[in-house]
């Protein structure tokens, strides 16, 4: 399923108009009866409809209409201009709404729409969708704070109202949704944060734009959901052996870190890896042997608890002679650190650099460019913003203009962890639609290095080994979610629910 941005989109609508005679106001009624449909699900008697000066509003009136011929519904309309201020497709459905007695407040005071509120028992946001393109203010703003403040269940039209399609920035104030009935395809901004704290859940309704119109306006955004993650998953011969399954390389932990490491390799070893090796310092080797006895080991002698460069030769010589190398988990920070992450970068294997690789790497980005196989880095947003040296606020307001300015200037493949994680390379961008907030802790990060560095060795294609790698492991914590509470949920039962995710994404 492509992700659409607010200009195809508008460019959706007009070739079907213009190529393919198909009015708006057709693609208007369907998204009304999208509308429509979410509306009788919460089987609610009184409705209160609150309509915009465009398009979004139209949809917002053609609902009205609708709702008022086919339901025994109460339905009420809130519009912030004049009817004749509508666009034409709107002031059809105005002049069937006027004819068919429909209870309507042009701008009412404020007094008099939270009476309104009030009394509703669902209300719908129709104030701006794909148009919105400046900041919210006025009789707007104080509309949505209203809707926002009445605690009435949400559903929004296209997109919630104030947050902006392409970035999911917040202009000014924003409705916060139960649910979002998109049109056609999904917007950009309903996947990126605050977006998607606003939307609540998402519907795609199709409402009758051809396919051959999405399909040539490809902006290369897609949705990381289980079609597509089923095609990804890679295939498993029935001779296959351990080595056709793929080896790894996995280097990292320290003292105080072997934990880290530890769930890494576990993860590798849970998601179909043929063989698993790890690296680590000498010193945490005790700790990991006896919980790791499917994987091989190197021990390198360590300096106060950390790796030490000059005593890798061993580690270098395995990396030479695996599919993929892993790098990072529980390494620690030091110059030797460094110096390894170095030595790997020349390697020519995929290498998946994850947490004190990728503070390793923002030392030696250049690097990057002289890389001949894949490799795949696995940033939190602390982390991008140390790999494109810019501060919180700057990458949080256009964290998709940041994270695609770096893929095009690095042949990499990254994967920015969030509640909606994206996987970007030149000119390509996945959304995953798995995960949920039980995986705010601590080592789910190096579960995910482990689950990609298996995938990564069994189908070594970097952009396809990532997607799967983040789509199940959020469907895992989302499966383990059934029955432990977030705030139980540890890498331990993300593991644990590896395998439930492969066969849920292996279900046709
Ligand atoms: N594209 C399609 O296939 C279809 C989309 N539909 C719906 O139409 C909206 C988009 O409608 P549009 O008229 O382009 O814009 P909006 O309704 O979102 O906005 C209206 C209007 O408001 C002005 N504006 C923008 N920002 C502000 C602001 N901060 N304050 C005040 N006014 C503002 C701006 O000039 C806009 O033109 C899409 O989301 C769908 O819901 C159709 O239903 C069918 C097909
Ligand atoms: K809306």
């Amino acid at each position: 399923m492509q992700v659409m941005d607010g200009k195809r989109m508008r460019e959706a609508d007009a070739i079907a108009l213009e190529e393919y005679q198909i009015p708006t106001l057709l693609l208007m009624d369907r998204a009304a009866d999208a509308l429509m449909k979410e509306v009788l699900r919460w089987q609610v008697k009184r409705v209160c409809i609150l309509c915009g000066l465009g398009n979004n509003g139209s949809d917002g009136l053609a609902l009205a209409t609708q709702l008022q011929r086919f339901t025994d519904i109460s339905v009420s309309v809130v519009m912030l201009g004049e009817g004749n201020q509508m666009p034409a497709d709107g002031q059809v459905y105005y002049q069937i709404m006027r004819a068919l007695n429909i209870r309507s407040f042009i701008q009412p005071g404020l007094e008099d729409l939270r009476l309104l509120l009030h009394e509703s028992e669902l209300l719908v946001d129709c104030l701006f969708g794909t148009g919105l393109n400046r900041g919210i203010d006025g009789l707007f703003y104080d509309v949505i704070e209203s809707v926002n403040a009445s605690g009435k269940p949400v559903i929004s039209c296209d997109i919630p109202s104030g947050i902006h399609a392409d970035t999911g920035q917040v202009l000014g104030t924003a409705v916060k949704a139960k649910v979002t009935v998109t049109f056609q395809n999904p917007k950009l901004g309903l996947y990126l944060e605050p977006g998607s704290l606003y939307c609540g859940d998402i519907v795609i309704a199709d409402i009758g734009v051809p396919n051959v119109v999405m399909e040539r306006l490809k902006s290369g955004f897609e949705l990381l959901d289980q079609e597509l993650a089923h095609r990804l998953l890679p295939p498993r011969a029935r001779n296959a052996n351990k080595y056709t399954c793929g080896t790894a390389l996995i280097i990292g932990g320290s003292k105080g870190m072997s934990g880290a490491l530890q769930m890494c390799v576990k993860a590798c070893l849970y998601s179909g890896c043929g063989l698993t090796t790890y690296a680590a310092p000498a010193c945490i080797m005790n700790a990991l042997t006896s919980s790791l006895p499917q994987a091989m080991s190197i021990a390198v002698s360590d300096k106060q608890g950390h790796f030490d460069n000059e005593f890798c030769d061993e580690l270098f010589k395995a990396a030479q002679n695996v599919d993929v190398i892993a790098f990072g988990c529980g390494a620690g920070r030091s110059e030797d650190v460094e110096r390894i992450l170095e030595r790997l970068l020349l390697i020519d294997k995929p290498l998946i650099i994850d947490a004190d690789g990728l503070w390793a790497l923002s030392r030696r980005l250049p690097l990057l460019k002289k890389r001949r196989s894949a490799t795949i880095l696995t940033p939190h947003m602390g982390e991008m913003q140390r790999l494109c040296a810019v501060d919180k606020n700057a990458l949080q307001s256009d964290v998709l203009r940041y994270a695609f300015d770096f893929v095009n200037e690095y042949p990499v493949t990254l994967v920015l962890k969030g509640m909606r994680t994206l996987i970007l390379e030149k000119g390509r961008l996945r959304i995953n639609t798995t995960g949920n907030e039980g995986l705010a802790k601590g080592g789910s990060g190096d579960v995910l290095c482990g689950m990609i560095t298996a995938l990564m060795a069994q189908q070594k294609q970097a952009f396809d080994a990532a997607s799967l790698g983040v789509y199940l492991h959020g469907l895992a914590a989302d499966l383990q979610s059934q029955h432990t509470a977030f705030y139980a949920m540890t890498a331990n039962e993300l593991i644990q629910g590896i395998s439930d995710a492969f066969l849920a994404a292996m279900d046709e």
